[in-house]
């Protein structure tokens, strides 16, 4: 047995699990990574990269069928479904030395490639190392939850740790699960010429505003995904070569390959919490503000603290570590001014509340303002004006924005700032955005807060009266 002692020990080299090393690497402390299976974690290897670069290609194949508004003859797209995967593997390789082992211990930080488990309060083993630490934060991310459907067991299914393997297109591709990764896989496999059928037990985008996720939804009913709602899936069975997917109510979907995206569940099992004293939910490690764990050494981040389970909303947990464990500063996570995106097309982005939300938590003190995307000249010249932006105010500050529509993802990351600051909404409308822009959808929708006020009031004309009768 070998026996490290260490500053500050992470568990898991993901999104957050890397962020925090490299961090604490760099600023001086003596740092060990262990990370059991791939370097990167589920945003590199199956989830973020992979799953954008696959909706990348979908739209490529997918502008050869739109020209026509353009004068461009439009075509059916002859897709290599291998080729777009390979496309999906290469976009992985060249991000993967970013998180490599090679790259991490040339910044200092040891690195050690085996699954760890606790075996007192300050000691985690990893293969034969023992490894003691003054501070532990816990990144070990979370899997495809696979629910208890009877029958499924005995069929082949997909994860998202799988479905970038295949190389042969799915003929029809069955989705249990309408949440982020089912619509987005589906979106990008229907455009690369499969049969797609969503089976959603509630709504599908069911986190998401419903008008705002209705217009993706749409969309995507539009390009031939179907999307089933409220239809839970009770059994899974194969037939003749094929899936078949029974809900509740009796209906039955087949396909030729079936995906399960019915949510995560937190890398915990493996780690042996008791033995450190740490309580766990069913979300994951439970943590307090400063998401420290039941044990104070001990720092639960991303999706294994069972939150927002995001790669950004890792890399900010992973900021709030480094202050605290390196710094002994006090730190408090948020999540109000945390966005997410869908990155479907048009794409769906939220932060704060939702109107629902907003509406029962400040009723009549809410204003909410909207503006189509068909009212901005850059989706006008782009026939892009599918779409709205919808803010929430209360008191002049904004409490919550939904956007659906192209780049709003993009449009999303200046309402970070603005939550993030406390600033009122008239720092957006006093802002200039270049013409023509997606972002001036940000400017004028903070106008429409004000534009009432100041066109439509009797008092703004009289002082503008006053003023014109003075000017010489
Ligand atoms: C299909 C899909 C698409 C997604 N798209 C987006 C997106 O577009 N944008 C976005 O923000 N988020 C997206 N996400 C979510 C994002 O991938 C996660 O929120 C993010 O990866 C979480 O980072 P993490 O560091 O908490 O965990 P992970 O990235 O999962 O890393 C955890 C690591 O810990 C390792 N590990 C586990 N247990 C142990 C142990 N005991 N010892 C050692 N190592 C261990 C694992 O092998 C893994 O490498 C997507 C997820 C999926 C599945
Ligand atoms: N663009 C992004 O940022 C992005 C993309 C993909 C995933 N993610 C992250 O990954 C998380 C997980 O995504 P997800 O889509 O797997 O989960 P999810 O929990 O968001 O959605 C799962 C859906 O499956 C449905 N469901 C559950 N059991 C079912 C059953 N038996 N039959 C039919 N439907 C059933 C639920 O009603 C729900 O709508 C997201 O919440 C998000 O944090 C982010």
């Amino acid at each position: 047995m070998d026996y490290v002692k260490t500053d500050l020990l992470v568990i898991g080299a993901g999104s957050g699990g890397l962020s925090v090393a490299s961090g604490a690497a760099q600023m001086g402390a003596d740092v060990t990574l262990l990370e059991g299976g791939r370097m990167g974690g589920d945003c590199l290897n199956y989830g973020c990269v992979p799953s954008k670069s696959l909706l990348a290609a979908g739209k490529a194949a997918q502008a050869h069928r739109g020209g026509a508004a353009f004068g461009v003859t439009p075509g059916a797209p002859e897709v290599d479904f291998a080729a777009a995967q390979r496309h999906v593997a290469d976009v992985i390789d060249q991000i993967a030395p970013h998180d490599s082992v090679e790259r991490f211990e040339a910044l200092g930080v040891r690195v050690i490639q085996e699954y760890g488990h606790f075996v007192s309060p300050s000691e985690v083993e990893a293969g034969n190392c023992l490894i003691s630490a003054r501070r532990i934060v816990i990144a070990t991310g979370s899997s495809p939850l696979v629910p208890p459907i009877p029958g499924l067991i005995e069929v082949p299914y997909l994860t998202n740790e799988t479905v970038f393997d295949l190389r042969e297109r799915p003929g029809h591709l069955l989705i249990i699960g309408g949440g982020p990764i089912g619509i987005e896989l589906a979106q990008a496999h229907r455009r690369l010429g499969c049969e797609v059928t969503v089976i959603e037990g509630a709504r599908a985008l069911g986190q998401d505003d419903t008008e705002m996720a209705g217009i993706v939804l749409d969309a995507l009913r539009e390009e031939g995904v179907q999307i089933e709602e409220h239809a839970m899936a009770a059994q899974v069975r194969q037939r003749d070569g094929a899936v078949e997917v029974e809900v509740t109510d009796g209906r039955v979907f087949e396909g030729s390959h079936l995906l399960i995206a019915v949510g995560r569940k937190a890398n915990v099992e493996r780690l042996n919490l008791e033995a450190a004293g740490i309580e766990a939910t069913g979300a994951g490690v439970a943590v307090n503000a400063s998401l420290r764990s039941s044990n104070r050494r001990v720092y639960a981040i991303g999706d294994a603290a069972g939150g927002m389970q995001f790669t950004h909303v890792a890399g900010y947990h992973a900021g709030l570590v480094i202050r605290s464990a390196l710094f002994g500063l006090p730190v408090k996570a948020r999540t109000s001014h945390l966005p997410r995106a869908t990155y479907s097309d048009p794409e769906l982005a939220q932060i704060g509340l939702t109107e629902q939300e907003a509406r029962d938590r400040h009723g009549v003190t809410l204003k909410v303002m909207r503006v189509p995307y068909a009212e901005n000249d850059r989706a006008r010249a782009e026939r892009q004006t599918e779409g709205m932006i919808k803010l929430m105010v209360v008191e002049g500050r904004p409490v919550g924005v939904s956007i659906v529509g192209q780049q709003a993802g993009e449009l999303i990351a200046l309402w970070s700032m603005v939550m993030a600051h406390g600033l009122r909404l008239s720092a957006v409308a006093g802002m200039v955005a270049p013409y023509p822009t997606y972002a001036e959808l940000n400017k004028r929708v903070a106008g429409a807060f004000f534009s009432p006020r100041l066109f439509e009031s009797p008092t703004v004309k009289r002082v503008v009266r006053l003023v014109q009768r003075w000017l010489p």
